[in-house]
């Protein structure tokens, strides 16, 4: 289980943030930020790519003036990961010529936060990307051979950040999914079928456009291929060269952004281990909306397994009161819950 264990560190943030699991979290997974009302001259971008210490930033983005910034961290901020996706304040030299270096401030608020554990039982964790609002979960239907609880792992780490998750399943012309697919008939997931033959790129572009999209997938599954045909210029890419040493970049970075219309998606080649050890089980149930309102009259500390006593959900199901459909989203969504105890 290679992508379980193989951190890939290289260009990660090295300051991992400790967080308690239990930490209260009552609206979502909205990260705590320093505000600093001193800086009222500094100018907001967003950062692209993370590259030991330096950060590349877009500032003005969508501006005439929108340029790139290569920018440290202030001292203030030296306990606190910045990374991909976050909006950042900038002071100093935000001109982005070459040899200027600029100093971020302030993180601002984030939206969402997709985290992973080092690995399950591991107590530190990581931000992978800040502010996505979707996840496009990249899988084939044949070589390497698909597996379901794979996608489930996806799956619950987009639920518990609050991201709709897209799947793609790829290299259909080697093998049929549906039978794979039916694994996820009971979720509201949409599902885009791509092959070497047709190329959905139209289809998937219509979901991409106004949103930043992280892309998962194992290795070899297609999504590089996918994220070329999507992003034409993808090899002059923001972010593959660093701007201020030229160094190429792809052989470390951790997280890719490229640019799809207003929207971003972003490559995660260097995310090879997805721990689920800080998701927290409520966080799943809160993107089942129907059964989550049925779970009102589940008894205090109620675990919705299999096993646990007098659940409403499943008395619910039971009874039939859910039909057919209901019954199957039960069992989805026990078994994602089973994929955090795995
Ligand atoms: N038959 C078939 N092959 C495909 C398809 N998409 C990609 N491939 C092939 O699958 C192999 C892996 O594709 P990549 O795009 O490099 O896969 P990746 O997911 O980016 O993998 P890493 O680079 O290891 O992260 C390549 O040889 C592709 O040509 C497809 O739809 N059908
Ligand atoms: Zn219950």
């Amino acid at each position: 289980m290679s992508w379980l264990t193989d951190v890939d560190d290289d260009d990660e943030d090295k300051y991992a943030d400790y967080e308690a699991k239990s930490r209260p979290n009552p609206k979502g997974n909205r990260a705590r930020t320093k505000i600093r009302p001193e800086h009222g001259d500094a100018v907001t971008g967003r950062v692209f790519t993370v590259d030991r210490g330096r950060y590349s930033v877009l500032v003005g983005e969508g501006t005439p003036d929108e340029h790139e910034a290569t920018a440290s961290r202030a001292s203030e901020l030296r306990k606190q990961a910045i990374v991909t996706g976050d909006l950042v304040d900038l002071v100093g030299d935000t001109s982005g010529e070459t040899g200027t270096l600029s100093r971020i401030v302030r993180i601002q608020p984030r939206t969402t936060v997709l985290r992973r554990s080092a690995d399950d039982s591991d107590e530190v964790e990581r931000i992978i990307v800040a502010n996505a609002d979707q996840m496009l979960i990249v899988v084939a239907a044949a070589n390497p051979e698909p597996r379901p609880r794979l996608v489930d792992r996806y799956l619950v780490a987009a639920f518990d950040a609050g991201l709709k998750p897209i799947i793609c399943i790829t290299k259909t012309d080697l093998a049929d999914p549906t039978e794979f697919l039916a694994n996820f008939a009971a979720l509201d997931v949409t599902v885009v079928r791509s092959g070497a033959d047709a190329m959905p790129t139209e289809e998937i572009m219509a979901l991409l456009v106004g949103h930043t999209t992280v892309a998962v997938g194992h290795s070899g599954v297609g999504k590089s291929t996918l994220v070329n045909a999507l992003v034409p210029d993808a090899n002059r890419a923001i972010g593959r060269v660093n701007a201020v040493t030229g160094r190429g970049r792809h052989t470390s970075s951790s997280t890719i952004s490229y640019r799809v219309g207003d929207g971003w998606i972003i490559d995660t080649p260097g995310v090879r281990s997805f721990g689920l050890g800080h998701v927290n089980p409520e966080n799943i149930l809160r993107s089942f909306t129907d059964l989550a309102k049925i779970a009102e009259d589940c008894p205090r500390g109620c675990t919705h397994l299999p096993d646990a006593p007098d659940c409403a959900i499943a008395e619910r199901v039971e009874a039939g009161e859910l039909g057919e459909a209901g019954a199957l989203r039960l069992d989805s969504f026990q078994r994602l819950l089973a994929s955090l105890a795995a």
